[in-house]
């Protein structure tokens, strides 16, 4: 069931087209990404998700509701971790978490959800004084303290080292996993790759593909690569006859196939039984990363 569905989603700042007719539905208990480039439209798209830009043209429902008419429903069903967080210098974590708890007819325990974000230790911290990984926890614990059923996370991620950033993965996959559906802007493919259900991909404003992480790699004309020095020489029309084989080169005595895990088996199969060992094997599976510069043309 689609918890979040957008349809025909437009929206521009003067002449500029921030979204062109942006549709996908986000269904429930997935991580749903949304990935492109800086200035794609991803954000504009989920501000208009949580109400927060009005569309120009198209319709967005969230649990059944539009988040511009019915603006206290979707407040109830949805939380939100904006991309540009800020809160005075000198609250305390305790405080922020009472005082966003106050907003909520059914707010969560604000106690155990520090615990479960790992900051119940900071309570009497003051924001200025928290690390990004703990000011990242608090925001998310700020998310969830509505009891959300859905939750954006806007460039969660950013500016963080790469081991807060695995833990903060690991809170969005317990996120997930307790019944809350994600919606996560992200320009990481590692993020992505690793987290997300399904994504769809933005480029200027549109949405050049939806897929699972591993349908959009499968569509990247970059593929697999086997790649080794043969022991012996080897007719390189035999490996262009295999099965999806897109090109064979060899330079410096190093032979390179290009193709689909159906090539590289075939490969393997054809050298074992010619006897031939491959010296310096390599394999490289195309990446998230190879999909997306496919797909939008952009740089990472
Ligand atoms: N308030 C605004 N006024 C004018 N133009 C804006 C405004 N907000 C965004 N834009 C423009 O709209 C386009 C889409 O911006 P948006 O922030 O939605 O992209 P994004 O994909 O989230 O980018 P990023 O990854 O850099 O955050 C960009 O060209 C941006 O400059």
């Amino acid at each position: 069931m689609a918890i979040i569905e957008v349809s025909g989603l437009h929206k521009a700042y003067g002449d500029k087209k921030a979204v062109d007719d942006v549709s996908f539905a986000v269904e429930k208990g997935e991580i749903f990404g949304i990935l492109g480039p800086n200035g794609a439209g991803k954000t504009t798209t989920v501000e208009c998700v949580e109400g927060l830009r009005r569309p120009d043209r198209g319709s967005v429902l969230v649990a059944g509701y539009d988040p511009i008419a019915d603006r206290g429903s979707v407040t109830r069903v949805l939380g939100a971790q904006l991309q540009e967080n800020e809160l005075q210098p000198k609250i305390t974590v305790q405080e922020t978490l009472e005082l966003y708890a106050a907003c909520y007819p059914d707010p969560a325990d604000w106690r155990a959800l520090a615990e479960r974000l790992g900051i119940a230790d900071k309570l009497r911290a003051r924001f200025a004084k928290l690390s990004g990984g703990q000011k990242q926890r608090l925001f998310i614990a700020l998310a969830l303290i509505g009891n959300p059923t859905v939750v954006v996370l806007d460039e969660l991620t950013t500016g963080l080292d790469p081991r807060a950033r695995r833990d903060t993965w690991q809170l969005i996959e317990d996120i997930r996993d307790s019944g809350v559906t994600v919606l996560l802007v992200t320009h990481f493919m590692e993020e992505a790759q690793r987290l997300c259900d399904r994504i769809a991909l933005i480029d200027k404003g549109r949405i050049t593909a939806l897929d699972t992480p591993s349908g959009l790699i499968g569509r990247t004309a970059s593929g697999t690569e086997i790649s080794f020095k043969p022991s012996t020489a080897l007719d390189l029309r035999q490996l262009t006859a295999l099965p999806a084989a897109a090109s064979v080169t060899e330079k410096g005595g190093r032979v390179v196939v290009k193709g689909t895990d159906e090539t590289v088996s075939a490969v393997l199969s054809l050298l074992a039984g010619q006897g031939i060992t491959a010296h310096q094997l390599r394999v490289v599976e195309a990446s998230l990363d190879d999909a997306y510069l496919d797909l939008t043309g952009a740089d990472a």
